[in-house]
């Protein structure tokens, strides 16, 4: 069984679909990138995967269960909107998410030595050592992206899940955020999801490209159709279709 199985996904708001028919199987490790219009439902789509919502009809599961609903270490989740803690300091951010996964809520002597210099070590990598003991409100836009991508990458998630994550970021910086994810995933294997509605940075990063639009569409009413799975790109050899037994990742 695959990793992360969606099966005859539908997703409607009131009477109106979002998502319809979305089927897609996922192994463990594989990076899956989201494209699509504005509106189709990319968001929508990673809010089923994080079980912040249920489907109106189909399945999804993750290592053979529904996606659980509380957080935990298992999955990490970076939004266009950063997420950071505002009453914690640069560092404190980090560590929280260390703190969240550990047995009392919270880490103390050895380990938590280790992890203030694990933290230490990913404010370094996202350019934010300086600032390690001020609050998020000092930092600009893109120093708390790059924050809550730190925060995010330092439990090592299972799943990653990612929002538009460097859409706030200039051009250099998102070249170094790139480097930075793909240099964790070859330290510790994640299955991610991103969307990104920079095309060339999605096929960059991922294993798989997928495309979300409707297929069916009525000039009259737009909004009576949902949107789905249109492709399914096989990134690493060069945009072919995807096909499981070529997956990178596949068991
Ligand atoms: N909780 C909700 N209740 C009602 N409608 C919603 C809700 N969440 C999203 N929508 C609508 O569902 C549609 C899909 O939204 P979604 O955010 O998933 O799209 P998206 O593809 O991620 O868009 P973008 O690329 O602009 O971020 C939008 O028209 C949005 O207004």
């Amino acid at each position: 069984m695959s990793f992360v199985s969606v099966r005859n996904v539908f997703q409607s708001y009131g009477d109106r679909p979002i998502l319809e028919r979305v089927s897609v199987e996922v192994e463990e490790g594989c990076f899956v990138s989201i494209v699509g219009a504005s509106g189709c439902g990319k968001s929508t789509f990673l809010r089923l995967l994080l079980a912040q919502e249920t489907p109106s009809r189909g399945e999804v599961s993750i290592a053979g269960q529904p996606p659980a609903r509380e957080p935990g270490r298992d999955r990490g989740v970076v939004f266009q909107k950063y997420s950071v803690f505002p009453h914690l300091t640069i560092r404190d951010n980090i560590l929280a998410a260390e703190e969240l996964s550990a047995r009392w809520g919270r880490l103390w002597g050895r380990a938590r030595r280790a992890a203030r210099e694990r933290a230490d070590a990913a404010l370094a990598r996202v350019g934010l050592a300086h600032v390690a003991d001020q609050y998020p409100a000092a930092l600009s836009g893109g120093m708390q992206q790059r924050l809550a991508i730190a925060q995010a990458l330092q439990a090592r998630p299972r799943i990653l899940l990612l929002d538009e994550p460097f859409g706030a970021l200039d051009p250099g910086t998102r070249l170094s955020m790139h480097d930075f994810l793909t240099e964790l995933r070859a330290e510790t294997p994640m299955t991610v999801f991103m969307v990104t509605h920079d095309l060339s940075e999605g096929f960059k990063l991922a294993d798989r490209v997928l495309v979300f639009d409707k297929t069916r569409w009525d000039p009259d009413a737009p909004e009576r159709w949902g949107a789905t799975i249109t492709y399914d790109f096989d990134a690493r050899h060069g945009g072919i279709p995807f096909q499981s037994a070529r997956a990178p990742h596949a068991a």
